[in-house]
């Protein structure tokens, strides 16, 4: 049996306690003498989160391994507090049958640093023409419930109706990137507006979002079925989003780090580190999509981490791939924006960033209270620790990482993943745990 002891963190809602953690699970919590042979972690200070759970990431393996691989994804994950992520469907092949989404938790399992879940398409090579096999991902070892044509919004309603009455039966849900094309193509990259304007940027205009997200909640309703918005970025969407969880419609929605915190004024240098889909907002939106997490209109933080290698992002703003990183910094920016304010507590951010995720996803042993008989996920948090972002440190393999050189307060030291310590840097910056059955070292471009 391994014994691991984390000793005077402070717990949720309640003062410091120490947590013993036997194999995987936790086994006592309060004053705990430590068994002879525990490995013990100091965690004087610091708050103890349930491990965070991320229900948007883009792992790249299979087929752009020069971008991030899934063992670069998971030490970039365990380094940002993650316990579980959902891998997006945008690989190459495309996750959309039972043997991609195996390979996928496979190859997650194999590096065990986190939890890596597959996420299906909802139509077959994301073409938005035909439905993927959603019941055999369903049925799959990888028993698939979140379904989703992320970097392409399911635009066909028949195709959209006929994929959450699919759903329904085994609980899935469709996540949906929502972006009408008619209305904000491919080639629209920046916020439709001044900024847009004066450089000279195909817009993004928010109705492109507002609209699909409206009618996909009304098929919901229709269907009885269960819907969640990916990357909200406007404040039209939390209107809607907000009145469809008042007539009691099964929608849930989410928002990244880089919508709460960063604006489309970014954009006046054409830095395309700033490129993202959908695009960065401005700061009326911004507030809205904070006030919309702290009154649970949105339910959840989700990173959209998306890495590009750089030739594919060191292009003109026009030509250069679309996505920014996020798993490492997210905790930080939550709390930098988010707690600091005093818009959300702890308590909140385990909530956003752990069990509203973990449940919306359908993983029942993940975002647990840290109590007796729990799985021993758990996410050390210095919330006075300033960080100042440095992307060369990334343990991704890429490097378009918007947050370079900015101070955060609030840091994520250690990970504690199926009762082991997948990240500690308690000791400094920089200090990093050697582990034993992952190769994490792919950040040599
Ligand atoms: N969110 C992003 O900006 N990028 C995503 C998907 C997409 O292009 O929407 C990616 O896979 O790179």
């Amino acid at each position: 049996m391994t014994r691991l002891v984390i000793r005077g963190a402070r717990l949720l809602g309640a003062e410091s306690a120490d947590l013993l953690v036997e194999d995987a699970v936790i086994t006592e919590v309060g004053s705990v003498s430590v068994p002879t042979g525990a490995e013990v972690l100091d965690a004087d200070g610091l708050v103890a989160l349930p491990g965070l759970v991320d229900l948007h990431v883009h792992l790249r393996e299979p087929g752009r391994e020069d971008a991030e691989t899934i063992a670069t994804g998971s030490a970039a994950a365990a380094a940002g507090g993650f316990t579980a992520v959902f891998a997006m469907a945008n690989t190459s092949p495309v996750t959309d049958t039972a043997e991609a989404a195996e390979r996928v938790l496979d190859l997650g399992r194999a590096c065990g640093l986190t939890e890596v879940v597959p996420v299906g398409a909802v139509t077959k090579g994301l073409e938005g023409a035909e439905l993927a096999e959603l019941g055999l991902m369903a049925r799959s070892r990888a028993k698939v419930r979140v379904f989703s044509d992320d970097g392409h919004c399911i635009h066909d309603a028949r195709i959209m109706r006929r994929a959450l009455e699919y759903i329904k039966p085994f609980g899935g849900v469709i996540s949906q990137h929502a972006q009408d094309p008619s209305l904000a193509g491919r080639e629209a990259c920046c916020h439709e507006g001044e900024v847009s304007g004066r450089l000279g940027l195909p817009g993004w205009p928010g109705i492109a979002e507002e609209s699909i997200v409206a009618r996909d909640v009304m098929l919901a309703r229709h269907t009885g079925s269960r819907v969640h918005v990916a990357h909200v970025s406007t404040a039209g969407t939390v209107e809607v989003i907000r009145w469809a969880k008042a007539q009691g419609i099964d929608v849930t929605a989410e928002v990244t780090p880089h919508h709460l915190a960063l604006t489309t004024d970014l954009l006046l240098g054409y830095d395309p580190v700033y490129k993202v889909n959908p695009p960065l907002r401005p700061s009326e939106d911004v507030e809205a999509l904070r006030a919309a997490l702290a009154d649970g209109t949105i339910d959840a933080v989700a990173t959209d981490h998306a890495p590009h290698a750089r030739h594919d992002k060191e292009h003109a703003f026009v030509d250069a791939a679309f996505g920014m990183l996020g798993l490492e910094t997210a905790l930080s920016v939550v709390s930098d924006v988010m707690v600091r304010s005093g818009l959300l507590d702890w308590a909140d951010v385990a909530r956003v960033m752990s069990s509203a995720p973990a449940r919306i996803g359908g993983l029942a042993h993940q975002g647990r209270e840290l109590a007796v008989g729990s799985p021993a996920h758990i996410t050390l948090v210095d919330p006075d620790r300033e960080v100042t972002v440095d992307a060369a440190a990334s343990r991704s393999r890429s490097r378009n990482n918007p947050w370079h050189g900015r101070t955060l307060r609030g840091a994520v030291l250690a990970t504690v993943h199926q009762g082991r310590v997948t990240h500690d840097v308690r000791n400094g910056a920089g200090t990093r745990r050697e582990l034993t059955n992952a190769t994490t070292s792919g950040a040599d471009l």
